[in-house]
């Protein structure tokens, strides 16, 4: 499209100027055409320029030098002398050639004007306090700034001005009425104010300034309630005549108030000192409008709810268009409407920060490089919303229904949120705001009595307590995997999406959610696509050898996790049996012992897994069991059922009741939740997920045997030559092969753990008394009451097994511990045998456990795992191994 573009232009050397880019311009652009004639003179010199141009291109191909900047401040901006002051640095620091400062009146002072019109006309006689009370205000503010002959006229132009008001609402006083015009009035007066003082700031630094009164330039027509249009045209004509009285490089020009074309004094209702800043951008053809607030730019969501939310660097139209629909704290859509026609870029800065580039909204930002997450922008949530569901067979294929539906909506006056209906027609649901909805349900019901009577509408439900998630975005939908990435994310934090809304429009998707969740859907919705993919909250419980070595690796790793996986592991609470350590957004590992000590508060597991489930910053949870208490491993159910995952080397859960695991696997198949316990069989050697590759794989187990025990295996491997048994198992031990109760190992009930969590994984249905075991706990130190007097007085049975190694070694052969899944009997065993020399199990040394998997592929030779199947290095490992897994199923990259 080719369009006639008129340039105000104030000096004869600039339209020179012009010309040259111009023909400049032409040469490579050839849809340039000039006419510098047309409008050439205006009282003998050059005012207008007149250039056709292809409209979409104004900006591009303009001379920069030659254009127009907008600034606009708001109240807050304009709230002190001093700030007034850096306002008018801002604007001097700016090298553009011309620059047109929009501002507000100081911050409070609007509503103190409409005070003052209020009280006038409910026959307060206090507003000439309050009037006096704005004087002197604007008064102060200008002796703090201006001196001389400045604050002279500026004193008098606002003696003067104050002494009209004066009139104005004693006329308003006796009336006891005030019309809109009369309040516009006297409401202007703030801005009249404000920028005639920044115009004054900004010329004493020795800058040529003028200051503009927009009603002189700035016609609008209401449009509706509490709305007005600009009428551009006439606008246009004004204000060029109005450059053609006062040339000046800067102009300080005055928000909010604008007139009628009978030059009756107005304002811009709502959001005004911004309306008025992107039509006079767009009036100029500004290259730029800047709009000065007090936040760094536009956020990826509301900070206050999202704490890792992001200000986004640049925004089209369309998405700020979009957001400032969710509340978030953009522009005002018709804002937007006159920068967005003429291509203008806005940007929103903070001017308490100018280091912070702010948000530029333009048409075509900058760094969208065609990413699935560049396409999304931004997260809002609306809460307090009821959705409407009209359901029944009678509507499909009836021309009308929704027709009917909303309008009954309509006629209550409520407001539609969103609406969704499926192909299939059946249904149609709509969310309105919970307050409204029970005069829409009455009203639905009443309309369609006969409907539902007569079974064509089977119902109109109603389900309050909803909360809208939009997603805003250019592009999203014609980008494949946007919803999906959503939608997963969702999933994986375990929220239900009770309907969703996607236009065509590209920019938007709309998911309602039960209002509960909602906080958290957004953090996860937005951590997918703003955090590190995968940001996992870790709570630890049992801090002891493994969850202490544990620690230690995620210190350790943590930042090559990040840095190389995008995988980001939060550790934000650490339990132990006494004390518990919580954090919200993650504990400093270098020193989390020491913490623990310091700064730590009775442990309480209840409270301790509430603090991870209403943490909302982090979507994914994480719990690691790393003690080897029953009753921990109890509450995996209810977690999972929680959302939250759980990784443990504990073996009690796999191999507790049966019906309890049963229900435990059920729910871990059937849900998002996962559930890992790699380091429960082998320590960090992968059994369990070897076994799962052949099952998954179709292979069939026939027989697992193996070593299982890391203690066990240590004891015999080391049980040799003259060295006691007691001194071999003081030990291992030592090294932290065994069970916090050591007994554990020796009596076989580790083995058997490790049979059962392996025959049922293989599918057998067994229990953990099924399993014969041949104890090595002598039964005579049984019942000691604790680990430490088992050791005690485990010497005194040093001769018996001295005796036990001497008839094995006659016999050319060792003693070693070993459990087998006996799949193809559906029996489990664990016993100790004696095995020649060159047995492959008595070839083994340290912790070693050899595990030989017998299957229908390996059926000649077995399968066979074997290493360090005990200790905290490894053990660690291995639930460390789980924590990735875990992430690389949340979509870490593998
Ligand atoms: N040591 C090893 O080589 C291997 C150990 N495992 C398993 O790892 C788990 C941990 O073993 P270790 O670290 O050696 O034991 P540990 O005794 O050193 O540590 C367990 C920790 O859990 C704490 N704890 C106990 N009950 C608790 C409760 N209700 N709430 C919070 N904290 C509680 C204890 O105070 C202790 O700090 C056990 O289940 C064990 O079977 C698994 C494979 C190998
Ligand atoms: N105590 C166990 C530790 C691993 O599960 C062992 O010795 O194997
Ligand atoms: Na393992």
């Amino acid at each position: 499209m080719t369009g006639r573009v008129a340039l105000p232009v104030v000096h004869r050397a600039m339209v020179a100027s012009l010309a040259t880019n111009i023909r400049q311009g032409g040469t490579s652009a050839q849809c340039w055409k000039y006419d510098l004639s047309q409008d050439r003179s205006l009282g003998g010199s050059v005012r207008i320029a007149a250039i056709s141009v292809e409209q979409d291109d104004v900006n591009t191909y303009l001379p920069k030098g030659d254009m127009w900047s907008v600034h606009k401040f708001g109240g807050t901006c304009m709230g002190t002398p001093q700030r007034i002051q850096s306002v008018a640095d801002i604007v001097l620091s700016d090298s553009s050639e011309r620059k047109l400062v929009i501002v507000s009146a100081m911050s409070k002072v609007t509503d103190m004007m409409y005070n003052l019109v209020h009280k006038a006309q409910s026959r307060d006689d206090s507003y000439m306090i309050a009037l006096e009370e704005v004087f002197e205000k604007h008064m102060a503010a200008a002796k703090d700034l201006l001196d001389g002959e400045d604050l002279a006229s500026f004193l008098s132009q606002l003696h003067s001005d104050v002494s009209s008001l004066r009139a104005m609402l004693s006329a308003i006083y006796i009336a006891g009425h005030a019309t809109e015009s009369f309040s516009d009035f006297v409401v202007g007066h703030g801005e009249l104010w404000s920028a005639q003082m920044l115009s004054y700031a900004i010329k004493k630094s020795g800058a040529p300034c003028s200051w503009m009164d927009t009603r002189e330039v700035l016609v609008v027509k209401p449009s509706g309630p509490n709305q007005v249009d600009p009428d551009y045209l006439e606008s246009e004509k004004r204000l060029q005549k109005w450059f053609s009285r006062q040339p000046a490089e800067i102009i300080v020009a005055t928000g909010f108030i604008a007139s009628t074309a009978e030059n009756i004094p107005t304002t811009l209702k709502r959001d005004g000192s911004d309306f008025s800043a992107a039509i006079i951008g767009s009036l100029v053809r500004a290259r730029q409008v800047t709009i000065w607030t007090d936040v760094d730019g536009v956020f990826s969501a509301d900070p206050r709810k999202v704490s890792e939310a992001v200000i986004l660097s640049t925004l089209s139209y369309q998405e700020a268009w979009e957001m400032s629909y969710f509340g978030a704290n953009v522009l005002h859509p018709r804002t937007i409407i006159p920068v967005m026609k003429d291509n203008i870029p806005i940007v929103i800065r903070n001017m308490f920060n100018i280091s912070a580039p702010g948000t530029m909204i333009c048409r075509q930002p900058a760094n969208d490089n065609g990413d699935l997450d560049a396409c999304v922008k931004s997260f809002a949530t609306i809460d307090n919303l009821a959705l409407v569901n009209v359901e029944g067979t009678g509507m499909a294929g009836v021309p009308g229904t929704s027709s009917a539906i909303f309008s009954v909506v309509k006629d209550v006056g409520a407001n539609v949120i969103m609406i969704s209906q499926a192909s299939s027609e059946h249904s149609i649901c709509f969310a309105v705001p919970e307050k409204e909805v029970a005069a829409v349900s009455a009203a639905l019901h009443v309309r369609f009595r006969e409907a539902l009577a007569a079974g064509r509408l089977s119902k109109v439900e109603v389900i309050n307590g909803c909360s809208i998630l939009a997603v805003v975005g250019l592009r999203m939908a014609s980008t494949p995997g946007v919803s999906a990435m959503l939608f997963d994310a969702l999933a994986k934090a375990n929220i239900n999406v009770r309907a969703i809304a996607q236009g065509c429009s590209e920019y938007n998707i709309t998911v309602v959610l039960k209002q509960e969740d909602c906080v958290r859907a957004l953090r996860a919705a937005h951590s997918r696509f703003f955090l590190s993919k995968t940001t996992l909250a870790v709570g630890i419980i049992g801090p002891g050898l493994i969850g202490g070595t544990l620690l230690n690796q995620l210190k350790d790793q943590a930042a090559v996790l990040k840095e190389n996986m995008n995988i980001d592991l939060r550790v934000i609470g650490i339990t132990g049996s006494s004390t518990m350590l919580l954090s919200d957004t993650g504990i400093d590992l270098t020193q989390w012992k020491e913490l623990l000590r310091k700064e730590a508060e009775p442990a309480d597991l209840a409270n301790f897994v509430r603090h991870m489930s209403d943490n909302h910053v982090f979507p994914n949870k994480v719990l690691v069991d790393c003690t080897a208490d029953t009753s921990v491993a109890s509450h995996y159910y209810d977690w999972l059922k929680k959302g939250i995952h759980v990784i443990t080397p504990n073996k009690k859960a796999n191999s507790g009741p049966l019906d309890r695991y049963l229900k435990l696997r059920t729910l871990q198949r059937a849900s998002y939740t996962h559930y890992f316990y790699e380091a429960t069989v082998g320590a960090g050697l992968p059994i369990i997920s070897t076994l799962r590759g052949l099952l998954e794989t179709g292979d069939k187990i026939l027989r697992i045997e193996g070593i299982f025990s890391g203690t066990l295996s240590y004891i015999f491997n080391n049980f040799e030559g003259t060295r006691t048994f007691s001194n071999v198992v003081a030990e291992a031990k030592e090294a932290g092969y065994t069970e916090p109760d050591p007994r554990d190992d020796l009596s076989g009930t580790d083995v058997a753990r490790k049979v059962i969590i392996l025959a049922r994984e293989s599918g057998l249905t067994l229990e953990l008394s099924d399993i014969p075991v041949k104890s090595l706990v002598p039964e005579a130190l049984a019942s000691c009451s604790s680990a430490d007097e088992f050791m005690q007085k485990l010497p005194s049975f040093d001769e018996d097994w001295a005796k036990q190694r001497s008839e094995a070694e006659a016999a050319g052969e060792v003693l070693r511990y070993v459990g087998v899944v006996d799949a193809v009997n559906q029996k489990g065993q664990v016993e100790l045998r004696r095995y020649k020399r060159d047995h492959p199990f008595a070839q083994l040394s340290g912790s070693d456990n050899i595990i030989a998997f017998t299957t229908s592929r390996y059926k000649e030779q077995p399968l066979i795992v074997r290493g360090p199947g005990a200790g905290a290095e490894v053990t660690a490992g291995g639930v460390f191994c789980d924590m990735l897994r875990l992430a690389s199923s949340l979509g870490a990259p593998s």
